[in-house]
């Protein structure tokens, strides 16, 4: 099965990529679509459908009424689906690869890890939730004051209703799963907005979901502009619960959307705080590991480094001849750098350079743009004066920044209006434990760039970094409510054993 004739059908004659609604390909009535442009050649690569808000309204009130049935579906049989699912989308990992690296500019290698590893986090979530969702608690009423032993309280976890996911677009496939997966598991139904620059590898991934057998309706998946029908689709009265991944925008909904849970992985500015004692090799591919793969577009690229006076000018030497190795060119050559996501992208990157050029930082290398592609850089000589040391790049350029003590470190950390991730470099387990308390962010690594993964850890940001937090088990526990039934006793029981 494994090839591209499977995913003939999401496609129309004009070439253009359809929606997912009701178990079937659709096109919308709009009549219109939406130009999803290669990064690396800046042409239309794909077109997907701008849908419409009667669209919309009819995938709501579809994955409302699929709900219903499935959250009777047994629990082991939804599991079942789910590891059927991730096979089918490890098995299709080469053409759902190949869309990330026209739409997002994903290095080859790294797009089919994307690929491979949201399988894993599905059949990981189906047998995480199988055990956590199959557990409920039993209260006795005599342990709070003034109650005999006459009340027994049964509580489980039920699902939400429906979940809007809306994933960026620097893991279109990954960070979809990781909020389609715990929604089914828990007995939701789900509509997924993709991203626009991603959506047709999204929407390859949901026809693994759909080649699995769920029933029509209990998944969607409407494209169009996030601009044009994003609130349209976060406001909506049929929506129980939003999990979304992303920039500001993420702020913006917070304040428009019901009450709802939220789920929000938003910016993040994660500092790299390197102490005198450190293993400076280790700091140094870990600096560039996290600092520029894909291109620093990652939520936990480390973006800013704050090093002790006495080992920088050895940090940033290390850096820069790590650096000089890295290839940059097209993703398709698997290349360590390709290009940023858009043109704006590229603008802002460059912007930001600029303004730190203006105000005195030094370039260890010298500044390239070719379109959209940006040649690794690294900025020395960084102050708090200057943009790159609080603003969030996405792009491959890196501000160091010189400190004279461990506190001006974590107060720089903590003066950001980002709390996502941040690292500390030491071999002194007790200073870095001291380190990570006082750093205000929702993760810290000691000895290791930040990482989202492994997907079963719990992730979280503070600050403007999000609310809420992910992780496979804090994901399907989020994506459920508690329950109770309390059976009322005649008179007190106590059982002697
Ligand atoms: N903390 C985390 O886990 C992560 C955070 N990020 C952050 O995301 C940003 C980059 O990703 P990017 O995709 O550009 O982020 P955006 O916030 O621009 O977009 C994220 C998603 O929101 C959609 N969207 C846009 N406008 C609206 C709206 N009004 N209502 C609802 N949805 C909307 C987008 O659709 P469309 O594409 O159609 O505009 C896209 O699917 C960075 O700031 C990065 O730090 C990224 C990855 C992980
Ligand atoms: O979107 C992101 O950037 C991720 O959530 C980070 O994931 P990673 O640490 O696994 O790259």
């Amino acid at each position: 099965m494994a090839g591209t004739d499977v995913f003939t059908e999401i496609v129309d004659g004009e070439q253009v990529y359809k929606y997912y609604a009701d178990g079937e390909w659709k096109k919308s009535a709009s009549g219109k679509s939406v130009s999803i442009v290669n990064p690396t050649t800046r042409q239309t690569q794909y077109k997907v459908q701008a849908c419409t808000q009667e669209e919309v309204n009819k995938v709501m009130e579809a994955a409302k009424t699929a709900q219903k049935l499935w959250a009777r579906t047994p629990l082991w049989k939804r599991a079942e689906h789910l590891h059927k699912a991730a096979a089918i989308l490890k098995e299709h990992r080469a053409p759902i690869a190949v869309c990330l690296v026209k739409e997002i500019a994903k290095p080859a290698k790294d797009a089919v890890t994307e690929v491979v590893r949201s399988g894993d986090l599905v059949s990981y979530t189906a047998e995480e939730g199988v055990r956590i969702l199959g557990e409920g608690k039993l209260l006795v009423s005599d342990s709070f004051p003034g109650n005999e032993r006459s009340k027994y309280c049964l509580s489980s976890k039920v699902p939400l209703g429906v979940v809007l996911a809306i994933p960026p677009f620097n893991y279109p496939v990954n960070l979809a799963v990781s909020k389609i997966a715990p929604a089914l598991i828990a007995g939701n139904s789900l509509v997924l907005k993709p991203p626009t620059q991603g959506a047709v590898a999204a929407l390859h991934m949901i026809q693994c979901f759909h080649l699995a057998g769920f029933p029509k309706g209990l998944i969607s998946c409407v494209t169009g502009k996030g601009s044009e029908i994003g609130d349209f689709l976060t406001m909506h009265p049929g929506v129980n619960c939003i999990s979304f991944t992303g920039g500001d925008t993420g702020i913006a909904i917070s304040k428009k959307a019901g009450m709802i849970p939220l789920q929000m992985e938003l910016g993040g500015k994660d500092a790299c705080i390197v102490l005198e004692d450190a293993d400076l090799d280790l700091v140094a591919s870990n600096i560039v590991k996290g600092g520029y793969s894909y291109s620093g577009q990652r939520c936990t690229a480390v973006k800013v480094v704050l090093v002790m006076e006495s080992v920088v000018d050895a940090v940033v030497e290390k850096v820069k001849s790590k650096m000089a190795k890295l290839s940059v060119g097209s993703p398709e050559d698997d290349c360590d750098i390709t290009p940023v996501v858009s043109e704006s992208s590229a603008n802002f990157i460059e912007g930001l350079v600029m303004d730190a050029k203006e105000k005195g930082a030094t370039f260890c290398q010298e500044y390239r743009r070719e379109g959209n592609l940006i040649w690794p850089l690294l900025l020395d000589h960084v102050r708090p004066d200057m943009r790159i040391a609080w603003e969030e790049p996405f792009g491959p350029v890196l501000p160091v920044i010189r400190i004279s003590s461990v506190e001006e470190g974590i107060h720089h950390c903590n003066a950001s209006n980002f709390g996502l991730q941040g690292c500390v470099f030491t071999r002194d387990i007790n200073k870095a434990i001291l380190i990570s308390d006082a750093m205000e962010t929702g993760t810290v690594q000691i000895n290791s760039a930040p990482a989202r993964g492994p997907d079963h850890f719990p992730f979280q940001g503070l600050k403007d970094s999000g609310i809420g937090s992910q992780g496979i088990t804090n994901s399907i526990n989020m994506m459920t409510k508690i329950k109770s039934t309390v059976i009322n006793l005649p008179s007190p029981s106590y059982t002697m054993g």
